[in-house]
Formats: structure tokens, sequence, C-alpha cells
């Protein structure tokens, strides 16, 4: 999986990873991490997620990173904005209101930039990865937040053995390992989606769940204490 293999499947439009609504289950539990507004959200791996015009509506401000320039540019265009744009040792970067995009690599983050992100948002980014990657991901990204981010991470559980990634089978145990003990790691829902995912049963997947964590960085109030400040 490397940046090329991506850069193809958005070339040729292989990209049923997007969704045309925000996500129900981060509609359904972003509020139970009781964000500040003005909270600067990172979304890795970001495509052209819907999921970032909702959290800007939240009054965040999102900071997506996305390798692909087809991505970036169908965002921009299918929502109508308008971006300012300017180039860094990060990459080419895209301000359109609350939202900023990094064409670039999420891996190559500096630490100014991930210092400035008091959340994140993991969906379809850490199960993209292959299992080498994924703790170069923990420690690239996750580690380096700063104490006292949250974040909501949605995966999915099926028997690897029975197809290949990506999407990638990513389990809670490997999920704790990967970011505990610098983050907690609350399961907050787990479900099972297989009915609804054919493309999966064709594939001969006997098996699938999504599961959404809750994270809380050290440092963060955890869940019921950020829930009696949200009021
Ligand atoms: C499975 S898609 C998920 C997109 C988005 N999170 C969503 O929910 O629709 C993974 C995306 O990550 C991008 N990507 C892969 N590796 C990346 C990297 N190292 N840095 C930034 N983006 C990357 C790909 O181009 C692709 O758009």
């Amino acid at each position: 999986m490397d940046a090329e293999f991506w850069q193809q499947r958005w070339r040729e439009g292989r990209i049923g990873f997007h969704h045309d609504a925000p996500m129900p289950l981060l509609v359904a539990h972003w509020p139970r991490l009781a964000l500040p507004p003005d909270s600067r959200v990172l979304v890795p791996l970001c495509g052209k997620s819907l999921d970032m015009l909702w959290l800007a509506a939240q009054g965040h401000r999102v900071l997506g990173v996305e390798l692909s320039p087809l991505a970036i540019a169908q965002f921009l265009e299918e929502n109508r904005l308008t971006a300012r744009t300017w180039d860094s040792p990060l990459g080419r970067h895209y301000l359109a209101d609350r939202i900023e995009l990094i064409q670039g690599d999420a891996f190559a983050l500096d630490s100014n930039t991930l210092a400035g992100c008091t959340a994140i948002y993991d969906r379809a980014a850490i199960i993209a990865l292959p299992p080498a990657l994924r703790r170069h991901y923990a420690a690239s990204v996750y580690a380096r937040l700063p104490p006292g981010a949250r974040g909501l991470m949605i995966t999915l559980e099926y028997p690897q053995a029975e197809k290949d990634g990506p999407p990638f089978s990513v389990e809670e145990p490997e999920v704790r390992a990967l970011l505990e003990p610098g983050w907690q790691v609350d399961v907050i829902e787990r479900r099972d989606i297989l009915a609804s995912q054919t493309s999966f049963v064709e594939q001969g997947v006997t098996a699938l769940d999504t599961a959404v964590y809750a994270l809380w960085h050290e440092g963060a109030p955890h869940a019921a204490e950020a829930a009696s400040r949200s009021g």
C-alpha cells in the first residue's frame, strides 16, 4: 500500500470507501468527546470525506491530510469551496474557511502541526494501513498529539484470512497495543454490519463488525468528566 497504490485508486475512481453523507457513527458519538468548538481536529488519510464538513459545522477547525491531489480537488469542487493555497515542507496546503487540507504524507507531519491538534478523527485511516505500517502510524501521529487530546476511531473486524485488505481488520487488542498506555481506549460501540456490506459477503467474509473507540490522550478529562462538563 504505497503512495502509488492510492494514487491509482483515485485515478481509476475506485473509492468505494467514500460515503455521500457524514458517517452516522461520527454524528452519534462525537459529542461524547465534549471538545471545545474551536478545537483543531486532525483527519489523517482524509480522502474527500464529508465528515470534515460535519466537523467544521460543529465549529471545529479541521486539518485533513491526504496524499491524492485528485481527492482534494474533488472535495473542493463537489462542495463548492474556494481555497487559498500555499506550499510548505509538508506539502501543498488548501485553506477553505475552517477546513485546511494538506496534500502530503500523514506520516511526515511536523511536531508543531501535531501539537496544534487537540483531537483526531480516524475513519478508514488505521484500517487502510497494512500491519507493518500501523505501529509507525501510531508513533508518527497518535503519540505526537498533545496531552489532553481526544479522538474517535472507527475500525472493522473480520477474519483476515477470508479477504485481503484494505480495508484491513484491526481488532481491539491491536488498537490497545498500539495506543496504550499513552491513550485511554474505550470501546463505545461494536456492531455486526455484515448484512449491509455485500462486497464483503461476495468475497466470502463470514463475519464483519465495526467498532468505535473513544480515545483520551494522557491528561484528557475522561469520559464521565468530559460528559458532565458538556452538560
Ligand atoms: C480508505 S481511504 C479513506 C478516506 C477517508 N478517511 C474516508 O473516510 O473516506 C484512505 C485514504 O488515505 C490516503 N492515504 C493513504 N496513505 C496516506 C498517507 N501516508 N498520507 C496521507 N494520505 C494517505 C489515500 O489516498 C486514501 O484517500
